[in-house]
């Protein structure tokens, strides 16, 4: 019963209550905010989320489920965005999780970090005021987590189902074991390496462990960080392949240098074989505390004010909220704490009268705070997939749709020991500066271009966005600050590609991804109903960088990767885009249709000062307000190169230890 667990059912027992803080969204960030809180036993905290609470759902809890609750309204906000005229007017999905745990239960459980010199930015952007560099977030990264390092023969570029049944069985050499190999050998085909190259490579990996540096990694955070223990067999001759192209494989990649391909952590609890999110990290350890309360299915609408204080700053005391179309309020004596998230928070400011006056008036909604930034600077990383059809006989994710007899012996296997191909996911990923992949003179053409286009636009640019483009342009010649990611996916996916998978056929998908993209975008209400959506307009590829940078990248796969050895060799066909795409335009046709969001919008309550156009100061007050903090990933200032929910903890531990501080 959710009762027993914590949660509350009743609102009007809800709204009986005098919180000291009412936290808006039990997400990411909200839900590590509000158990930090509680840790104060003369504090309450009450937690108002839109979902419900879904322990023991297999939906979230499988690792290889990732993916199948994006669409489903019981975990999903399902979100997309306005048609995008750079796109030919598609409409981007824009998936966020409605549930407690936020979008930590729903995400591809990837748990990496980005580069120290992004933080550098973040800083600069705010003076060095509140320690927003790596020195000042890496003790907030190792608290939320406690991290399991891989096991010797998960090191890259052992890492593949038959390569490590392969060293497994060599160490104690049989004439069975030698059978296999020779099986395992023919199955990779001539031009693999063969075992013993492996075996070499597997005592450097064996090095490698020892020579991975702890100090970065937590031990006793609530959430799990481990990694695969399967691999496909596209895994070894992919990474490989890069090392051949001379991208190096990045044992240390949480160290703040995160060049090179690695073989990613996930947010997955590897002994109990299930996913490791915000809701069993954060929230059930504490369910029984009294002070901590969360209250599901219900949406927040509006903050209300008391007087404003004596230097003029807006003051919040309450939150109304709507259950079952039944209007509520939840009462906070100290602070407001907006952890809704990239799209909501920026909602519910406006709807509350904080924002810009001209969005604000033409719904009839009295200005409080005006804040032009909310709603502004929204961020993402597109990415275009590209899929490869795999010759027969190769181990892949696609195993479970093709054959029902895997499949069975999968979920088997799982039920019995929480591991296998079930707990597995996208393992291998690989960050890139420009330099690595383009050449002197395209890069000085690329960037002479978007200088230009920037001189030419400054006029009609915020504050903010000058500032950014120019820590941007001086990114692009610094190579250890990555510009594109590509993801390998050992098996199809279904976003980002075009044609639907061939029964009987395995796939793998090379995904290219902007880290740093010029355009920005908006989210702003248009309706004063809190429960219209509101319009999201990432306005994708509106700088002509993106377009060129993103098009380059998928050249790079298509020419370059592709092509390389070993990997090339269990590539059966071009799939998508088909071979008979080959020039620019083709490419960039493919690209108008196949963009998708990597799902890591940020920025759209910017961590700023207010006269740049930035939403909260470096306390993460909302700028105007005495007591409203936004702590969500909308305060990412700019964008890093990672997937944002390592960070996203990150700023939820360090926003309890500021909010500590200041009471
Ligand atoms: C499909 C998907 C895949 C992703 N894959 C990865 C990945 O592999 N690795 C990675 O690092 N990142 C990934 N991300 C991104 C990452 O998960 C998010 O950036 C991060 O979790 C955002 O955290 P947050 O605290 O800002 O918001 P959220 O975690 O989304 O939390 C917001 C919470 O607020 C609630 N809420 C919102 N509005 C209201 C309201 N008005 N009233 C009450 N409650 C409200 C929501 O229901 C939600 O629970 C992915 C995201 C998605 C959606």
């Amino acid at each position: 019963r959710l009762e027993e667990r914590g949660i509350v059912t009743s609102p009007e027992a809800f709204e009986a209550m005098n919180f000291d803080f009412v936290i808006v969204g039990g997400g990411t960030a909200g839900l590590t905010v509000a158990a930090r809180l509680a840790e104060e036993e003369g504090w309450t905290v009450g937690v108002i989320e839109a979902g419900q609470y879904r322990p023991n759902d297999a939906i979230i809890d499988v690792p290889k489920n990732f993916g199948t609750a994006v669409g489903n309204a019981n975990y999903d906000w399902i979100y997309t965005t306005v048609p995008q005229t750079n796109l030919n007017g598609k409409q981007v999905r824009h998936p966020r999780g409605k549930v407690l745990g936020g979008s930590s239960a729903i995400n591809f459980e990837i748990f990496n970090r980005p580069a120290k010199g992004e933080f550098s930015g973040w800083s600069a952007l705010n003076l060095g005021l509140g320690s927003w560099s790596w020195s000042g977030l890496l003790p907030y990264f190792k608290k939320s987590e406690t991290y399991k390092p891989p096991r010797p023969e998960d090191v890259f570029p052992l890492a593949s189902t038959t390569r490590r049944r392969a060293f497994q069985r060599r160490q104690n050499t049989t004439e069975a074991a030698d059978a296999f190999f020779t099986a395992a050998d023919s199955a990779l085909g001539p031009t693999a390496l063969n075992v013993d190259d492996l075996l070499a490579a597997a005592s450097d990996g064996s090095d490698t462990v020892s020579k991975r540096d702890d100090a970065y990694h937590g031990s006793s955070g609530p959430v799990h960080a481990s990694h695969n223990e399967w691999y496909s067999d596209l895994a070894n001759p992919y990474i490989l392949s890069m090392n051949n192209l001379g991208v190096s494989t990045n044992f240390n990649p949480d160290s703040g240098d995160n060049v090179g391909i690695y073989n990613t952590p996930a947010s997955v609890d590897r002994d109990a074989g299930v996913r490791s999110y915000a809701a069993p990290a954060y929230y059930a350890p504490n369910a029984g505390k009294t002070n901590f309360l969360v209250l599901t299915g219900a949406q927040a609408t509006k903050i209300n004010w008391k007087s404003s204080d004596d230097n003029g700053l807006a003051v919040a005391e309450s939150v109304s909220f709507v259950v079952n179309g039944v209007s509520y309020s939840a009462k906070a004596s100290k602070e407001v704490i907006l952890s809704g998230g990239v799209f909501n928070t920026p909602q519910l400011l406006e709807l509350s009268g904080v924002g810009n006056p001209s969005i604000l008036n033409p719904l009839g909604i009295t200005t409080k705070i005006n804040l032009p930034g909310v709603g502004e600077n929204l961020q993402d990383h597109p990415y275009v997939s590209l899929s490869f059809t795999v010759k027969p006989g190769y181990h892949t994710w696609d195993e479970l749709r093709n054959n029902a007899t895997f499949a069975a012996q999968a979920a088997a296997q799982y039920a019995a020991t929480k591991d296998g191909i079930l707990a597995s996911n996208v393992g291998v990923l690989s960050f890139f500066p420009l330099q690595s992949f383009l050449s002197t003179s395209k890069i000085l053409s690329i960037v002479s271009t978007l200088v230009s286009d920037l001189v030419s636009s400054t006029s009609s640019m915020s504050l903010l966005r000058i500032a950014q483009s120019v820590l941007q342009l001086a990114w692009l010649s610094n190579q250890s600050i990555p510009q594109v990611e590509i993801v390998m996916i050992p098996g199809f996916n279904p976003t980002g590609t075009v044609t639907a998978p061939a029964a009987g056929t395995n796939y793998m998908i090379l995904t290219a991804a902007l880290q740093h993209p010029f355009s920005r975008g908006t989210v702003h209400i248009t309706s004063t109903d809190p429960l219209t959506k509101p319009a999201i307009d990432p306005k994708y590829l509106s700088n002509a960088f993106d377009k060129t940078v993103l098009l380059e990248a998928v050249k790079y796969i298509r020419n370059t990767i592709a092509t390389s050895a070993p990997i090339s060799n269990f590539i059966a066909t071009f799939n998508d885009p088909p071979a008979s795409s080959t020039s620019d335009a083709q490419y960039e046709d493919y690209m108008k249709v196949a963009l998708e969001s990597l799902k890591h919008p940020v920025g759209t309550s910017a961590l700023a000062p207010k006269e740049l156009g930035g939403v909260v100061s470096p306390q993460l007050l909302v700028h105007g307000s005495k007591n409203i903090r936004v702590v969500d990933a909308g305060i990412f200032p700019m964008h890093i190169s990672a997937h944002a929910q390592c960070t996203t903890y990150a700023i939820g531990e360090k926003a309890a230890d500021i909010i500590k501080a200041s009471w």
